[in-house]
């Protein structure tokens, strides 16, 4: 099967757009030129100058399969991907059971590609059933296909215990992915630990509660060797440390997300557990050192920290809703519109930030668009502007405090190996 993508634009280094045709055979992109000739029984698809990138990766997903289905499965968190405009997605461990042996990361595997809408690379865990107590078979987790190792969910209370897990996946080349959560100090707060805390009698999670464990970590990386990344990093104290580190040559990197990236505790609207998730919304303090570290390339990577959760959870209040919010089927458009297109960062960075640099960081063959790479590839309408709506999501979490946001940028075609797993109004 040859398909023939005309007419799109692609982006260059310096953040300009060029217009390419893109010829696909197989699962690899075999041509790109200004001008392709229509051949026998090539298949068509006119872009009219929409843009073509790389097909998006995501390292931070829950998908919640095994054990939480209701929330989200396989396949509907692949089908919201697809949707998204990702191709590859990493999922974090925290299901039930968490995914602390080879059989379960084989069964993931097994089902994401029963499925076939993304590219679905599991996570292992640092400890058995995340208790932070004994270390998982590593070595065993690695052949059975893991892509790095995390407690996601819950912090590495122990030094010491973190310190082992750096030693040993340092010993088989694997990342250590820290959810950086001190337990003694985010006590069982709900919001940030700032004026909305305040004013509504809330138990706050102090900045200090993610940074000291990025801070200790960041020691005990040095002295292991470790390659180290901070998940959903949310405070410019964190910012700060991540990026002194980098200053001395350490392999630290970091990810942000987007709610992090664009809402502060000061935009919630009230007690509403649509805008609660771990690590809270901070200040505009915060918010803007994390935009600062984008910049400077601190933060290298955008990932979603999807976490769908049903909509009856999410009602039980600020205090006993679970923390999490969904972004898979949001997060290029909100980017492209609230970050891009306000100037604070190029397209180009935004575009790296969700697709060459994630690869690169976690020594994966994808996030590139040329000849003779693989057919992962995506396609962004950058004019038509569309509010977000949950009830279009794919996801079954509807669970979003974007609601009614405008947006353009929105994926209109996605490509996973040459194979079409998401087009526009072809549902
Ligand atoms: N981010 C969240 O608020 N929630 C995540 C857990 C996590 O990412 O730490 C979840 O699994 O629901
Ligand atoms: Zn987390
Ligand atoms: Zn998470």
């Amino acid at each position: 099967m040859r398909l023939l993508l005309q007419n799109g634009q692609i982006l260059s280094k310096d953040n300009t757009l060029v217009k390419k045709d893109i010829l696909i055979e197989g699962s690899k992109v075999v041509q790109m030129a200004s001008e392709i000739q229509v051949g026998d029984g090539m298949q068509v698809i006119p872009l009219a100058g929409k843009l073509v990138i790389p097909g998006l990766i995501d390292m931070h997903v829950h998908l919640r399969e095994p054990g939480f289905e209701k929330k989200e499965t396989i396949e509907t968190g692949s089908l919201a991907a697809a949707r998204g405009g990702f191709t590859t997605i990493a999922c974090m461990p925290n299901t039930r059971p968490v995914i602390d042996t080879p059989k379960t990361v084989e069964n993931i595997i097994q089902e994401a590609e029963r499925v076939g809408k993304a590219r679905v690379l599991p996570l292992g865990a640092i400890t058995i059933r995340e208790l932070g107590q004994e270390l998982t078979d590593f070595e065993a987790l690695k052949q059975a296909g893991i892509v790095a190792l995390s407690d996601d969910g819950v912090g590495v209370q122990s030094s010491h215990m973190m310190k082992e897990a750096m030693r040993k996946a340092h010993e088989l080349g694997l990342s250590i992915v820290a959810h950086c959560e001190d337990d003694t100090l985010a006590k069982n707060g709900c919001v940030h630990d700032g004026e909305f805390a305040k004013k509504h009698g809330l138990q706050g999670i102090p900045n200090e509660a993610e940074a000291i464990h990025v801070g200790r970590d960041i020691l005990l990386a040095e002295d292991v060797g470790v390659h180290y990344h901070v998940c959903h990093i949310s405070t410019e104290q964190s910012v700060r440390l991540v990026r002194e580190a980098k200053s001395r040559g350490q392999k630290v990197t970091a990810e942000v997300t987007p709610h992090h990236l664009l809402l502060t505790d000061g935009e919630i609207p009230g007690l509403d557990p649509l805008y609660k998730m771990n690590p809270p919304l901070r200040s505009a303090e915060d918010r803007a050192a994390l935009i600062a570290g984008l910049k400077d390339g601190t933060i290298e990577i955008i990932a979603t920290d999807h976490a769908p959760h049903t909509l009856e959870e999410k009602a039980m209040g600020m205090e006993k809703a679970p923390f999490g919010i969904v972004g898979l089927e949001t997060a290029f458009p909100l980017m492209y519109t609230h970050l891009v297109r306000t100037g604070e960062l190029l397209l180009s960075e935004l575009v790296e930030k969700m697709t060459r640099k994630p690869a690169e960081i976690f020594g994966l063959p994808y996030g590139e668009l040329a000849e003779g790479k693989r057919a992962d590839i995506t396609v962004i309408d950058l004019e038509s502007e569309k509010e977000i709506d949950p009830a279009n999501f794919y996801s079954k979490g509807k669970n979003t405090p974007f609601t009614g946001w405008k947006c353009q940028g929105w994926p209109v075609l996605t490509l996973l190996n040459g194979t079409i797993t998401y087009q526009e109004n072809e549902r």
